[in-house]
C-alpha cells in the first residue's frame, strides 16, 4: 500500500514543498504517488468515459475542435485520495494568498488520447448564465497521472500557461500537483503519441452560491 497521508502532511507548508515555477503558480513534485496514479488510470480504464464538454453560456456542448477528450466517473471510493491531495494542495496555495471560504469542485478525471488537446481558456466564467460553482472558480488543479516516462506513456500533451508575456510549460510529472488561479490563460497541447490522463478540480467560493 502507498502511503498518501505522509505526502499530504508535506503539502502542509506550500512554502517548503512546493516550487512556485511561474506568478501564482505552485507546484508540489510527487504529491500523489506513483501507485496510486496507476491504480486511478486502472479504474478510469475500468468507468464509463463520456466525450468531453465545453461550457457555454449555461450549456455544455461538445465541440472537439476546442476539447477532445473524455472524462470518465470515478467511484467516489476511488476518487477520494487524488481528490484530497488535490484539496489539501488548492488549500494550502489558498492559505498563502488569503483565501475565503471554498470547496472542491471535482476532480474530473480525463483522458487526453493521441491528438487530444484542450485549446487556450480561462477556467473562471464571468458569463452569468453559468453557473455560481463555474463563475466562483479560483484555484485550478491538475495531477497528471502518467508522464512520458511511464507506462503507459504519452509525448506532447503539455499544459501551457499564460501568465505575463511569455507561455510557461507547467512542470508535469505524473504525481505532480499543479494549482494556478483559475482566471488564468492555459492549455492541453495536442498528444502525439500514446495516451494522457490527468486529474482536474478547482476550488471555489462558496459565498458566490448564494447560499449563505
Ligand atoms: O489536463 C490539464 O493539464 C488541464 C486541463 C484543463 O485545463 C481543464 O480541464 O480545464
Ligand atoms: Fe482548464
Amino acid at each position: 500500500m502507498n502511503d498518501p497521508t505522509r505526502r499530504i502532511a508535506a503539502l502542509a507548508d506550500p512554502a517548503s514543498a512546493g516550487v512556485e515555477f511561474a506568478a501564482g503558480c505552485v507546484a508540489w513534485p510527487g504529491a500523489v504517488p506513483r501507485a496510486l496514479c496507476a491504480r486511478t488510470i486502472a479504474a478510469m480504464e475500468a468507468a464509463g468515459a463520456r466525450s468531453g464538454t465545453v461550457l457555454r453560456h449555461g450549456a455544455e456542448e461538445h465541440d472537439s475542435a476546442m476539447r477532445a477528450c473524455t472524462e470518465h466517473p470515478l467511484a467516489p471510493a476511488d476518487a477520494a485520495a487524488v481528490a484530497q491531495v488535490l484539496h489539501t494542495a488548492g488549500t494550502a496555495l489558498l492559505a498563502a494568498t488569503g483565501g475565503a471560504a471554498v470547496a472542491l469542485d471535482g476532480p474530473l478525471f480525463c483522458r487526453y488520447a493521441r491528438g487530444g488537446h484542450f485549446r487556450a481558456h480561462r477556467d473562471r466564467s464571468s458569463d452569468r448564465a453559468d453557473s455560481a460553482v463555474v463563475r466562483g472558480r479560483r484555484i485550478s488543479l491538475v495531477c497528471l497521472l502518467n508522464d512520458a516516462d511511464s507506462t503507459p506513456a504519452f509525448d506532447g500533451g503539455a499544459l501551457v500557461l499564460y501568465p505575463g508575456q511569455r507561455p510557461v510549460n507547467a512542470p508535469l510529472a505524473a504525481g505532480t500537483v499543479v494549482a494556478f488561479p483559475s482566471d488564468l490563460l492555459h492549455e492541453v497541447r495536442p498528444v502525439r503519441l500514446g495516451t494522457r490522463y490527468a486529474a482536474v478540480a478547482w476550488l471555489f467560493d462558496v459565498p458566490t452560491l448564494g447560499a449563505a
